[in-house]
Formats: C-alpha cells, structure tokens, sequence
C-alpha cells in the first residue's frame, strides 16, 4: 500500500525554501507537496501567493535555495533530458515567433518522443483551428489555443498551465475542458493554476489551495463533495446550519456538512471563499490532509 503510495507521486516538492533576490522575504519556507500520476490538479490561491513560481520551481527553470523538487525522483534542477522531454508549461504569457505552425511543429516535435500529429490535429479541431496559420497573424487567444494543442499533443506526463483559459472567448471554455478531457490520460497529471474557477470546476479530479507558504486546502473533488453540499437556496432556510453562506443572484449560495451523503456538485469559488474567510469551521472536516 505504502509502495502503490510512493509510486503514485510524480512529482515531490520537499522542504523548498525560495525567495527572489530582490525580495527580503522567502515566499516559500520548508514548504511540501506532492502531485500524484493521472489526476488533474486546481492550482488556486489569491494574487501573489506564488502560485507561478512554484509551476516554474517544478520545471527547474526556478532554483530553490533549499529543498529539492523531483520529478519521477530526479531532481528537476539538473534539467537532464529525460526529465525535459516529459514535461511541458504553458505560461500565462508568451511569445512565438512569426512562422507557419506547421514550420513550428516540426522543429519542436523532436524533443518530445510520446509527440502525436494526430492527438494535435483532433485538439485544433476542438478549438475550430487548422494547421494553416501563422503565428505571427493571430490574436493572443488563438495563439493560446494552437500553443496549448500542441502542449497536450506533446503527450509529456506532466502539463504545468498557467491561467489557460485567461483571454479565450465564451464557447473556447467549454472546449478547452472538452480539450483537457480529451487529452488526459492514468500517466499524466495536469496542473491549472487559474482564478477563473467556473472555467475549470467539473474538470479537476483534486484541489490545492495556498495562502502564503501555506497549503490550506489539498483534497479530492470527490472527498471534498463527500463531506460538504454546496446549495443555492432562495430563503433563509438552513442558514443556521450553514458552514458559510454567501449572497447570490438566486439568493445565497451556502456550503452545508453533507449529512447525508447527497450528491452536489462542487462550488470552487464559494469553496475557496469559505476557505479564506472560514477556515476553522470547514478544515473540521479534512483535519487529516490539510497541512498548516
Ligand atoms: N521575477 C520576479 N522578481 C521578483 N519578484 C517576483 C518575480 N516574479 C514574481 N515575483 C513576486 O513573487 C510573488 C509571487 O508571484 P507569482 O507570480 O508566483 O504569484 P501568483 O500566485 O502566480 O500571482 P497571480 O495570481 O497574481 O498570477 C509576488 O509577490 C510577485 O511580485
């Protein structure tokens, strides 16, 4: 069992001290987490907690002063080829060069041994693209979608992203998780780091949570929904039950303990809200996993 547990992670962050040289204070301090094989982990935390770095200290494009992130037990700092070609990050904000993707993808595929031109071609189709553009002629958002396509189509383990879906018009929401759906598999783990949690909420399989250098929340959807009920309720019925309520449109939107095990659907906004403002009363329920 304990094995099953240790081959399962894919990456392990261990007692990671950072902090940038022209900051005087470190924004991560002994800091652990492990990320497991086939899962799609929400990144969330509010502005400036980190949440970037840490994506950039799991590719050792950062290096921590202390501790050590391994990636399949290799040290991701010694950037050694094996580790590089099975891992991909789609930053918040890049630049290509002004060539035909075709051109693109040809000179990139090689470092990547598990790359497949069919997975990218169905992935364009799922963002109504082809591989006739240029990237130099297209809008930030397309330029999202062809580089995100061809990240998944990388077919590397690990995908770090960076806010994926900032800047992609209305119906590219709904297919970036008919994308991300598509393209994940039991040996990869995807990391979003996102607040734009409506975008994201029926796709992630596991919850992070950080505040500064601390992890508040690190939870399945699935334990989480176990234990909490998320309702929209029109009245002031059950409100003395609720862990945390919050106005809505349709009235308040309230997280209640989930007595009797009655499915919901989780609210990651109010989930982390009721997180930040009311933390005692809901890490009640996930004392063994939430690490202070
Ligand atoms: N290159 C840098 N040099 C110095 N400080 C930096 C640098 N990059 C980020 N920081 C600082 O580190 C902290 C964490 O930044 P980071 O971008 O990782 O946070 P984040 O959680 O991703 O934030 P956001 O949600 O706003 O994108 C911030 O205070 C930021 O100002």
């Amino acid at each position: 069992m304990y094995k099953q547990f240790i081959q399962n992670k894919m990456v392990t962050i261990e007692e990671l001290s950072f902090g940038y040289r022209n900051s005087k204070n470190k924004l991560f301090q002994d800091f652990s987490l492990s990320f497991e094989k086939g899962k799609v982990y929400g990144l969330l935390g509010k502005n400036g907690v980190g949440k970037s770095t840490l994506l950039y200290l799991m590719t050792g494009l950062l290096v921590s002063q202390k501790g050590r992130i391994c990636f399949n037990k290799i040290d991701v700092t010694r950037r050694l080829p094996i580790t590089l070609c099975d891992m991909y990050i789609v930053p918040e904000e890049f630049d290509l060069p002004s060539i035909s993707f075709r051109n693109y993808v040809e000179y990139n595929k090689t470092f990547y041994p598990r790359f497949s031109m069919d997975d990218l071609h169905k992935y364009l189709e799922c963002f109504e693209l082809d591989m006739d553009v240029n990237l130099g002629a297209l809008s930030m958002g397309q330029k999202k979608k062809v580089y995100m396509s061809f990240a998944l189509a990388t077919n590397t383990s690990l995908l770090l992203m960076d806010e994926p879906t900032n800047g992609l018009d209305i119906p590219a929401k709904s297919q970036f998780r008919k994308f991300i759906a598509m393209g994940m598999s039991d040996d990869k783990t995807i990391v979003i780091s996102t607040h734009q949690v409506k975008d994201v909420d029926n796709l992630l399989d596991h919850v992070i949570i950080l505040d500064q250098n601390k992890v508040l929340l690190n939870e399945s959807v699935s334990h989480i929904c176990q234990k909490l009920l998320f309702v929209e309720i029109s009245s002031d019925e059950m409100a003395d039950e609720a862990l945390y309520v919050s106005p809505s449109i349709q009235g308040k939107s309230m997280i209640l303990h989930n007595k009797d095990q009655e499915e919901s659907a989780i609210n990651l906004e109010l989930l982390f809200n009721a997180i930040l403002n009311n933390y005692a009363q809901i890490n009640q329920y996930f004392n063994i996993s939430i690490i202070k």
